[in-house]
């Protein structure tokens, strides 16, 4: 029986890997490819904005599956080889996008720790995604950033369309990772034929669980790094969600890395979705809401000591009277 190929997708907040992991669900291809997520906070966003070109998709959102003591990741991919083997679902390759405060080792040694799960999977590669406008920042300050860099066998530089000169940054990832090929790609856009297939596992598949290609004591960031999910049951005026953010940014850029949601905008028949990291933020209009479901906005903020009353004062004022 052929193994199922595994790509893991790590990289920082908001880096790009659901981009990217659209963008690979979407192109032209004969990929039949299961999903697992794993989700930072309680609510699962990412795998709304997937949309339904996997063939399955598996949620964690119970923790950080690096840090989480339950065996969840372990089930899910058991899980999915029943849903194979019952013929309930059908795929030939796997997809697991950790959370941006995933350190990649303990996720990767699932699949060298597990008879069955060694047996029916074969890792393929890592792909660790690097924001070129804020990865400088988060390099110097979170360890865990140059970890997912040290296990990559690519690397992906995004959002080089907003960024200017990455060279310097270039330079640094190589010297953090000789080995993994450096490739700029703009909102998810990039050949598959270079990101799957990449065999970095065949030869080393020792050497990756016994000897970590960066080996370093990771500080474990979700000590400092928290979310809050903000749910607002009432729609509220574009202009005045506007007026919040540019409130809370010019207060607190610097302590929210990343904060992303849908939101339930007053006359408007669909939802906006809205995304940012640290001071870049965006929002584009996505899908209507369905005639039977409840409109709500919901929000969630990831963030260093992150102003909790703050952002939460700040939505409760547009609550109408
Ligand atoms: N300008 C620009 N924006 C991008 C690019 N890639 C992603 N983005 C934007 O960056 C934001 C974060 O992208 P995501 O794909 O959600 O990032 P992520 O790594 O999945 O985020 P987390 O799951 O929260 O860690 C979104 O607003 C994207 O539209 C790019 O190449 N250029």
């Amino acid at each position: 029986m052929t193994p199922i190929a595994v790509t893991v997708l790590t990289g920082f907040l908001g880096a790009g890997k659901t981009t990217l992991l659209r963008q690979m669900l979407h192109q032209q291809h004969d990929y039949k490819i299961a999903v697992i997520e794993n989700e930072f906070g309680e609510v699962a966003i990412d795998s709304q904005l997937i949309g339904d070109r996997a063939t399955r998709i598996t949620t964690l959102t119970n923790g950080c599956i690096c840090c989480s003591r339950s065996n969840e990741l372990e089930d899910a991919l058991l899980d999915l080889l029943d849903g194979l083997d019952g013929g309930d679902v059908q795929f030939d390759r796997l997809v697991i996008e950790c959370t941006g405060m995933a350190d990649p080792g303990p996720i990767l040694q699932a699949f060298f720790a597990h008879e069955i799960i060694c047996e029916r999977y074969l890792l393929d590669g890592v792909i660790t995604l690097v924001d070129a406008v804020h990865a400088q920042q988060q390099l110097d300050q979170f360890p865990l950033a140059q970890s997912q860099i040290g296990y990559a066998d690519r690397i992906l530089l995004t959002k080089t369309d907003v960024a200017g000169d990455s060279s310097e940054l270039i330079a640094r990832l190589q010297r953090i990772n000789a080995r993994a090929p450096v490739y700029p790609v703009v909102n998810g856009d990039i050949d598959l034929a270079l990101l799957f297939d990449t065999r970095g596992f065949m030869l080393e598949e020792n050497v990756v669980v016994s000897k970590p290609v960066f080996r370093r004591i990771v500080n474990r960031q979700e000590n400092t790094i928290s979310s809050i999910v903000v749910e607002l049951d009432y729609p509220v005026a574009l202009q005045a969600v506007s007026g919040v953010m540019e409130g809370l940014l010019s207060g607190f850029a610097d302590s929210l890395l990343r904060y992303k949601g849908m939101l339930w905008i007053e006359d408007q028949p669909c939802r906006l979705l809205f995304q940012g990291v640290q001071r870049l933020y965006s929002a584009d209009w996505d899908r209507t809401w369905e005639p039977d479901e409840t409109p709500v906005s919901q929000l969630v903020f990831i963030g260093v000591a992150l102003p909790e009353a703050e952002i939460r004062q700040a939505f409760d004022g547009l609550r109408p009277v």
